[in-house]
């Protein structure tokens, strides 16, 4: 049997501490590393989730692939009878983008967000068991972020107990639903509600779209697909559509009615809870995007880490481990660290937060079910902006993981271009970063305008109760070291955000209304809710040190993650932590000083950190990424597999190629 040489073996052996404890941190628990390990090894190992030829199919080829895989997951989860979690794991290692994302990330939510007790007992069931498939129908094609723009009505017809779904414009068909143009057999559709000559606003309706029978769409429905997204790969192999209605009517208990109703005699009634519940499933998907975020990051990390040490250019001769002349590994230069360590240390940032983010929805849904609804506005707050801010980070590392890979980044076979066109779309759907950024916004701004009430700020705003600490201390770092003490960092991202913050509202007041200055001001709006939502990061990241972390030398490599994280963003945006006096142009030098030095302190741990993301091959999908660093051999096998390579002389050659040789021969001739 052909050895399996270990390229990466000397990196791995520098490694300072314990890569399997890591690998738990990592997970978020000894169970979840122990099921998502098994899980990720069962996908690995089974032919019919083979995913290199993505790349090299047609659209249709793509799609029907995806749906093969969909219905073979599906076989598989009844067959070894997984549990939620284990299905879930299944559906996440397969990392096919199809329907099911839809149908289970937001018909299935919006179900039991927006549905009365009695509806989910009807539709759950049919939804839990695939015996219909879902899809989340809210942006049309002239409104998206602007939810309450919507042109879609629903209205109520008293005679026939029935409601109305018709489309009465262009800008109104639905469009970008996934899993809609050519699966969906039903829909959550989001309508104006209007009874009795009375618009109510949006709110959801269940609405099937095609036959149980034979797939064909119902009388007055039309959908297709709305056609080749950005990247080969990535979003081709799932059916984003649109969806026209002709006057199409559904029976009245088909509204989604927890949050409003309409009675028999097609009167409105509110009941108790917040309205802002009909957003429900916005809330639950942005959480899980959160953790998404340091997913896609951290396979772009561990590919361009791997790739880095496995990569030589330059520098003075020496010797590697067998005493052979070598080049220096790209990873020795400090441009490169200073471009990929950051990107390491926010992959395992925003994978701290996410697990918060987490517990923080988890907390909310028990509050909402005791009719609690005092965190929801913060949950919204907290969902969006970090959605908002771990989204954009990712997507910009991944184009830099891809960079910092050189040529061969840019090749299909390195796994970055597809990871990044799966990836980009993030920054847009489930809200655009900016309107999300600027809810952010609106939510610091009234909680700000509170403080002057005496109402006490709770949560990730609790801060703000220092504001007159925070707005006049100064920074007390005279020395680099002094940048490795927590709560002297945490004091410093707390200064700037709550002074971009009461800038802001300071300027505010001079407008003359507020939608006015809003509208005016919203950039800085914006910076203001990135500094709060990094803050939250980097709270987050701290507190979770402060936890008991066995293992090792675990500790003290997260330390020096956090150190990294918080330093690069300080780095970053120093025009802030200036402009606001948070810290001192000298404080600032000290901080790139203990920057610089926290990345030779990683270094030798770097491997065993992308380690322990315990991501296999298959997962990761890249050559440059191997787990055995064996790059140069597996280029090679894989540029031969491109179907270009299956003839020696191409298709074309022949009709295309030979003659115009042939003529400039000629014609060289005479
Ligand atoms: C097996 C797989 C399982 C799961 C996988 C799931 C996910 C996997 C990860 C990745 C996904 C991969 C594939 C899926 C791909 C794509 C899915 C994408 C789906 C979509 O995009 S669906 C469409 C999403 N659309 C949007 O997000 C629109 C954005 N716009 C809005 O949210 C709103 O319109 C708005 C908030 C920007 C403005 O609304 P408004 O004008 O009505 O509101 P106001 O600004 O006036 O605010 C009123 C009031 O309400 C509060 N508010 C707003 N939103 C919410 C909310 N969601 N929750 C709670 N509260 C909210 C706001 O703060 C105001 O409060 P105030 O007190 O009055 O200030
Ligand atoms: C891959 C993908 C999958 C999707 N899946 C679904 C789905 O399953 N179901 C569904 O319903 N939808 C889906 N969507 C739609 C998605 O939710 C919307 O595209 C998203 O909400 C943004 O809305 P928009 O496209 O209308 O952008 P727009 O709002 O038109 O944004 C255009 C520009 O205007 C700016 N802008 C807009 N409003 C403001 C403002 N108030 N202030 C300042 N700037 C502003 C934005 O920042 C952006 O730069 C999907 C989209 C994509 C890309």
């Amino acid at each position: 049997m052909e050895r399996i040489m270990d390229h990466l073996a000397h990196e791995r052996s520098k490694a300072q501490f314990s890569v399997e404890e890591m690998k738990i941190i990592w997970a978020g628990s000894l169970h979840a590393f122990q099921v998502s390990d098994r899980i990720a090894r069962l996908v690995a190992s089974d032919p019919g989730f083979r995913k290199d030829n993505r790349a090299v199919l047609s659209r249709k080829e793509l799609f029907k692939s995806a749906l093969r895989k969909a219905a073979y997951v599906w076989k598989r989860i009844n067959e070894l009878a997984l549990s939620e979690e284990e299905a879930s794991w299944l559906r996440f290692y397969v990392d096919e983008l199809a329907y099911a994302y839809i149908h289970w990330g937001m018909f299935v939510p919006a179900i039991k967000g927006s549905a009365t007790e009695e509806q989910q007992q009807k539709w759950l069931p049919l939804a839990n068991n695939m015996q219909i498939i879902g899809t989340y129908a809210q942006t049309e094609l002239g409104h998206g972020s602007n939810v309450r723009g919507l042109e879609t009505t629903a209205t109520f017809d008293q005679e026939t107990d029935e409601f109305i779904i018709h489309s009465p414009t262009l800008t109104s068909s639905k469009w970008w639903p996934g899993g809609l143009g050519k699966v969906a057999t039903h829909a959550v559709v989001y309508a104006r509600l209007i009874t009795d000559g009375q618009d109510y606003g949006v709110h959801g309706f269940l609405v099937q779209i095609r036959s149980l029978d034979d797939h064909f769409p119902l009388p007055g429905v039309t959908v297709g697909d709305i056609g080749m997204k950005f990247g080969s790969g990535a979003f081709n192999s799932i059916d984003n559509g649109f969806l026209r209605f002709n006057h199409v009517r559904i029976p009245r208990n088909q509204m989604l009615m927890k949050v409003s109703r309409v009675t028999r005699q097609g009167k409105y009634v509110e009941s108790n809870v917040p309205k802002q519940l009909l957003y429900g499933a916005m809330v639950y998907v942005r959480q899980i995007i959160v953790a998404d975020a340091s997913i896609a990051l951290s396979r772009a990390v561990c590919i361009a880490t791997r790739y880095s040490a496995v990569r030589r250019q330059f520098g003075p001769p020496h010797e590697d481990e067998n005493g052979k002349g070598v080049e220096t590994q790209v990873i020795d230069y400090k441009t490169q660290q200073s471009r990929l360590f950051p990107l390491l240390a926010s992959a395992y940032a925003f994978r701290f937060v996410g697990e918060w983010l987490k517990w923080l929805y988890t907390d909310l849904i028990q509050k909402l079910e005791a009719n609690d609804f005092s965190t929801l506005p913060e949950a919204h707050a907290c969902t969006a902006g970090l959605k908002s801010l771990t989204t954009s980070a990712a997507a910009d590392g991944i184009k830099e993981c891809w960079k910092l890979c050189g040529g061969h980044g840019y090749l299909s076979s390195s796994g970055l271009p597809e990871l990044y066109a799966a990836f980009v779309p993030a920054c847009t759907y489930e809200g655009d970063n900016i309107v999300l950024l600027l809810q952010v916004s609106r939510f610091l701004m009234k909680t700000i305008s509170q403080l002057q009430t005496g109402k006490k700020p709770i949560g990730t705003t609790a801060y703000m109760a220092h504001v007159e600490h925070l707005i006049q201390c100064r920074c007390t770092v005279q020395k680099a070291e002094d940048w490795l003490n927590p709560s002297v960092i945490l004091e410093a991202f707390e200064a700037r955000a709550i002074r971009l913050s009461v800038a802001c509202a300071e300027n505010l007041t001079k407008f003359a209304t507020p939608l006015q200055g809003f509208s005016e001001l919203s950039p800085d709006l914006v910076e203001a809710a990135v500094a709060h939502c990094q803050l939250i990061v980097v709270s987050k990241f701290i507190e979770k040190l402060q936890q008991n972390i066995e293992g090792n030398g675990v500790k003290q490599q997260l330390e020096t993650l956090c150190n990294i994280y918080c330093l690069n963003l300080i780095h970053k945006h120093l025009g802030d932590f200036l402009s606001t006096g948070s810290i001192s142009p000298k404080q600032a030098s000290l901080a790139s000083d203990q920057l610089r030095s926290r990345y030779s302190k990683l270094r030798s741990n770097v491997i065993a950190l992308v380690d322990a993301f315990n991501y296999t091959d298959h997962f990761l999908g890249s050559v440059l990424g191997r787990y055995d660093g064996n790059v140069y051999p597996k280029l090679y096998e894989e540029a031969w597999k491109d179907p270009l390579n299956d003839s020696i002389v191409p298709d074309g050659y022949h009709e295309y190629i030979q003659p115009l040789l042939k003529q400039q021969l000629q014609n060289a001739r005479l």
